[in-house]
């Protein structure tokens, strides 16, 4: 399994001595566990570390939810729901999208049209819930949790107890002793995982597994990531060369990165590397903002910012080699529409070469970029991505001495909204 990186310009130049000593220091923090934030690097070795019993327990109730449910309901918001969601949307064919289960997701925002619908949706279907909070005090997925829990003590009585399961903090939090009181079966977000790195724990895993996907070829390309990016090489460690690329690019006026992918499929792991960046780097008046857009639609909307608008943007493409299923252009008897130069073509032909076009324009008009390529999308590749992400903005916010594991400034809209809605203490 491989992910490689392409880059516009001439990588091997970045790499200065006195940032080879850098990188290494910063991989030796992450990988003995003394960098800033170090309290939060549970992610690094949790693929090699993971208990096959908590894999198991994991799989069993997903069959279980399976067996007992049409739909399975995920509240959560950032990385309580971000990682399965980008899972299950990149494993998922476009049309149907489980064969016997399907997750919803609630709590992401806060909308009376979405719950009202929602529960009118779930009115003849078998339902389960999966609350999802690290802190468990997260107002928005509190609410909708208030609104379904609810729903389902009506719909279900005494038996609404054992649909619902709990994802929280082992030791603290109103959702804690929320479940403990009601009796609901509890999974934990370990205290020494952050809620964007979160995806391969119970957090992310016990969604995807309901939705019918192999949990354990995801954490085994996570594992295969492990290993790899654990060796500190900076010609052949893909995480580390990322890292280089972009914070070069940021240090030379390119403070805006954006993911581009030619596959509807990856919209949600945009979503979820826009929080991860996100969150872990935009601190202290530094870090890249992380923004995305989706070929061909965007070329026919964000493109022309792209290739003449003000300089500030870097574009990293995500690119997929082979796709499950394709149709090839075939010709026409009239050739009214004038498309006969293509027959023959695949429509994965069709974009691998409209990245190639996409990619020298953009170069042309002052973009620079950069290529990650996986093979395809499977359980083990998505896993091998997720992981490098993780791996590559750890690399990335510590080469801007940022510590990549806390999020102070969410705190300030919160204390607002708690001040205009006069919450108690506020
Ligand atoms: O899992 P929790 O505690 O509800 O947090 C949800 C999200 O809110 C934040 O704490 C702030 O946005 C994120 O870091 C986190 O992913």
């Amino acid at each position: 399994m491989n992910i490689s990186v392409n880059y516009s310009g001439d990588y091997n130049q970045l790499l200065t001595s006195e940032l080879e000593s850098k990188l290494k220091a910063i991989h030796k923090g992450i990988h003995t566990k003394s960098a800033e934030g170090a309290e939060y690097l549970g992610w690094v070795d949790w693929p090699s570390t993971i208990n096959q019993e908590f894999l198991e327990d994991i799989k069993e109730t997903a069959k279980h939810i399976r067996s007992t449910s049409d739909v399975l309901v995920v509240i959560g918001i950032g990385g309580s729901y971000l990682g399965s969601k980008a899972v299950i949307e990149a494993l998922s064919t476009p049309f149907k999208k489980q064969t016997d289960l399907e997750v919803i997701f609630a709590g992401h925002l806060v909308s009376g049209e979405y719950l009202k619908e929602l529960i009118t949706y779930l009115d003849n279907k078998e339902v389960t819930l999966n609350i999802i909070s690290k802190s468990g005090t997260t107002t928005e997925p509190a609410i909708a949790f208030r609104f379904l829990q609810q729903y389902m003590e009506k719909r279900y009585g005494d038996q609404a107890t054992s649909r619902i399961f709990v994802t929280t903090d082992e030791e603290k939090g109103a959702l804690r002793s929320l479940a403990i009181e009601k009796g609901y079966r509890r999974f934990v977000v370990p205290g020494n995982i952050g809620g964007r790195y979160s995806v391969f724990t119970a957090v992310g895993l016990l969604p995807i597994a309901a939705a019918g996907y192999d949990i354990e070829k995801l954490i085994n390309g996570a594992k295969i990531a492990e290993q790899e990016f654990g060796v500190f090489d900076t010609k052949s460690n893909s995480a580390i060369q990322y890292a280089v690329i972009r914070n070069h690019l940021y240090n030379t006026g390119y403070p805006v990165e954006i993911m581009a992918t030619f596959d509807e499929k990856l919209t949600y792991v945009q979503e979820w590397w826009k929080q991860l960046f996100g969150e872990s780097e935009g601190k202290e008046g530094k870090g890249i903002f992380p923004a995305s857009v989706l070929y061909s639609t965007d070329l026919h909307s964000l493109g022309q910012y792209i290739q003449d608008g003000k300089r500030m943007l870097f574009e990293s493409f995500l690119m997929v080699k082979s796709v499950p299923s394709d149709l090839m252009v075939f010709e026409a008897e009239n050739n009214g529409d004038e498309l006969n130069y293509l027959s023959g073509l695949s429509l994965h032909e069709f974009n691998m070469a409209c990245h190639e076009a996409t990619a020298t324009a953009h170069l042309d008009g002052g973009v620079p970029q950069l290529t990650i390529t996986i093979e395809q999308l499977d359980e083990q590749h998505i896993g091998h991505l997720l992981y490098f992400y993780m791996m590559a903005c750890a690399f990335s916010s510590y080469l801007l001495d940022i510590n990549p594991f806390d999020q102070p400034g969410v705190e300030d809209y919160k204390t607002n909204i708690f001040k205009i809605l006069k919450k108690p203490g506020y």
